[in-house]
C-alpha cells in the first residue's frame, strides 16, 4: 500500500542497485532483474448484493521465473498499488532465491476492502479474478497464495475457479488452500514460526537466550499472532502490540509491561485483526497511540503490519536497548534507514529473509498436492526450521565473513543466484 512520498518499487529498485554494483552485474542481467518480466493489468466486474455492479481493478505481475513458476501472493487492500505490487513481485524473487526453493517471484492484488463486502461478494470476485489471470497462472506458470488479508478460503474458491475452466484437479495451482483441500499443515503458523526461528538464530549469534528478551510487535495478523505465539512459548515477553482499528481508522498500541498474554488477546480480535479495546483494557493493557510500539524499551522490534513502517522519523523513536530488528513484513523499513540501524549496531534480519517460511511452506504444499500424501504437522515443522536456519545461517555467515550488513548479505546470496539461473538458461 503507498503512503504519500513513499514508492516501494523505487524502494526494492535502490536496494537492488546497490548490490548489482556491488556484484559488478551484467548490464542486461541488471537490466533485467530490476524490473517485473510481465505485468497484468485487468477489471474485475462483480454482481453486487444490491443487484448493482461493481468494478475491481486487478494485477499479477510477474517479476522472474528463471528458477522455476513464479510464486507469489493475492492481497486485497484499499489503498493497493500498482508500484507496490511490482516491489513486492520483486521481493518474492530474492525470498524463495534466499531460501533456495526451486521458485520465482510474482505477486498479485485487488483494490478493494474486503471489510466492506459481504461473504458472497468475496467470492465473485475471487472468481472473477481467476478468470481474468487464468491463462497465465498455473502449476507450472504461477503459483498464487494467500497475503494480507486474503485467506484460505480466498484461495480456494480461486483454485475452484481456475478447475471449473480447465476441468480437472490442479491443486498446485494455488497454495495457502485450506487443510483436507489441498492445505498443508503449519502453512497458516508457517511466516509466523518462521520470523521466530529467525529471530532465534539471531539471538543465538549475539548470545543472548529468547528467555531474558522483552519484544514490541506492529501488526496482529497472521503473521504477527503466529511469531507471537512462538516467541512467548519459548520464554520471550511482548510488552506491546499495534493493531489496526477498523472501527475507528487509527491504529493503537496495546501495552502491557509485565508481558501481553497471546491467547488472550487473540481471543479478543476480530477476523481481520481488530483488537477491541474495551476488553483489551480489561486484560490489563494501556492503550497509546499506533506509532507508540516503535518507542518501547524493549530488547527487539518485530514490524509484521505493513511496509515504510521504519523511516527516518519514526527511528529516532527507537530506544537505545533494542539490539533486533527482525522484518516480519514486507519492506517495512525504507531504505534510507538502513545507515541508521548499522550505525546503531542493531543486528537486522532482512524481510526476505525472516519471513520466507510461508512460502517455503507453499512450496512444500506444493510438493505434498503433487504426491497426493501429505505430511503430519510436525514434520512439515521441523523442515521448516531445518530451512529456515540453513538460510540464516548462510547469510550470517556470509556478513561475517565479509563484514556485512545482513540486508546486504541476504541480497548478494539471493541475487547470485538468480543471476546465474538467467545466465545458464541463455536469457542474457
Ligand atoms: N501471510 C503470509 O504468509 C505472509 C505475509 N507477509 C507479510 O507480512 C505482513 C502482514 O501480513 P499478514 O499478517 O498476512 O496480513 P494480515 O492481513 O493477516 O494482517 C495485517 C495486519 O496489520 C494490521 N495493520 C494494518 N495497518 C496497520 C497499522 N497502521 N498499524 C498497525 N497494524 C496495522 C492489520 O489490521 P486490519 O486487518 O484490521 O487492517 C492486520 O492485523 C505483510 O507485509 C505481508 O506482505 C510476508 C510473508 C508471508
Ligand atoms: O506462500 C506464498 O506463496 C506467498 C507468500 C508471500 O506472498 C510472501 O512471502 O510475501
Amino acid at each position: 500500500m503507498n503512503q504519500q512520498g513513499y514508492n516501494p518499487y523505487a524502494a526494492a529498485q535502490s536496494q537492488f542497485d546497490q548490490i548489482a554494483d556491488v556484484l559488478d552485474l551484467d548490464p542486461s542481467v541488471r537490466e533485467l532483474l530490476r524490473q517485473p518480466s510481465r505485468e497484468f493489468h485487468f477489471t474485475i466486474p462483480v454482481k453486487m448484493d444490491d443487484g448493482s455492479t461493481k468494478i475491481f481493478h486487478g494485477y499479477r505481475i510477474q517479476h522472474n521465473a528463471a528458477r522455476g513458476p513464479a510464486k507469489g501472493g493475492i492481497r486485497f487492500h484499499p489503498l493497493e498499488t500498482v508500484d507496490t505490487i511490482r516491489a513486492l513481485s520483486m521481493w518474492m524473487t530474492w525470498k524463495c532465491s534466499v531460501v533456495d526453493i526451486p521458485l520465482g517471484g510474482a505477486k498479485g492484488g485487488i483494490i478493494c476492502d474486503p471489510h466492506n463486502l459481504s461473504k458472497g461478494e468475496q467470492e465473485r470476485l475471487c472468481r472473477g479474478y481467476v478468470r481474468q489471470i487464468a491463462k497465465n497462472i498455473g502449476p507450472v506458470i504461477d503459483v498464487p497464495a494467500p497475503d494480507v488479508m486474503t485467506n484460505g478460503q480466498h484461495m480456494l474458491w480461486m483454485l475452484d475457479e481456475y478447475e471449473t475452466i480447465f476441468g480437472g484437479h490442479y491443486p498446485g495451482t494455488i497454495t495457502g488452500k485450506p487443510v483436507g483441500s489441498g492445505g498443508s499443515l503449519g502453512r497458516t503458523e508457517a511466516t509466523g514460526y518462521g520470523v521466530i526461528y529467525s529471530l532465534r538464530e539471531a539471538l543465538k549469534a549475539l548470545d543472548i537466550p529468547v528467555s531474558s528478551t522483552t519484544a514490541s510487535l506492529q501488526g496482529f495478523g497472521n503473521v504477527a499472532e503466529y511469531a507471537s505465539r512462538l516467541y512467548t512459548s519459548m520464554g520471550g515477553k511482548i510488552v506491546a502490540i499495534s493493531s489496526w482499528d477498523n472501527h475507528d481508522q487509527k491504529s493503537y498500541t496495546f501495552r502491557k509491561k509485565d508481558g501481553l498474554d497471546i491467547d488472550k488477546m487473540v481471543a479478543i480480535k476480530d477476523s481481520f485483526g481488530t483488537i477491541n479495546k474495551e476488553k483489551a483494557v480489561e486484560l490489563g493493557c494501556e492503550l497509546l497511540d499506533g506509532g507508540e510500539w516503535i518507542a518501547q524499551d524493549v530488547d527487539i522490534l518485530l514490524p509484521c503490519a505493513l511496509e515504510n513502517q521504519i523511516t527516518t522519523d519514526t527511528f529516532e523513536k527507537v530506544s537505545k536497548n533494542v539490539k533486533v530488528i527482525c522484518e516480519g513484513a514486507n519492506g517495512p523499513t525504507a531504505p534510507e534507514c538502513d545507515e541508521l540501524i548499522k550505525k546503531r549496531s542493531i543486528f537486522l534480519v532482512p524481510d526476505f529473509l525472516a519471513n520466507a517460511g510461508g512460502v517455503t511452506c507453499s512450496y512444500f504444499e506444493q510438493v505434498q498436492c503433487n504426491s497426493n500424501y501429505f505430511w503430519p504437522k510436525e514434520e512439515v515443522l521441523e523442515k521448516l526450521d531445518e530451512k529456515m536456519t540453513s538460510a540464516f545461517q548462510a547469510v550470517y555467515r556470509l556478513a561475517k565473513e565479509k563484514d556485512l550488513y545482513m540486508r546486504d548479505a541476504a541480497y548478494i546470496i539471493a541475487i547470485n543466484r538468480v543471476a546465474e539461473a538467467v545466465k545458464l538458461r541463455g536469457w542474457v
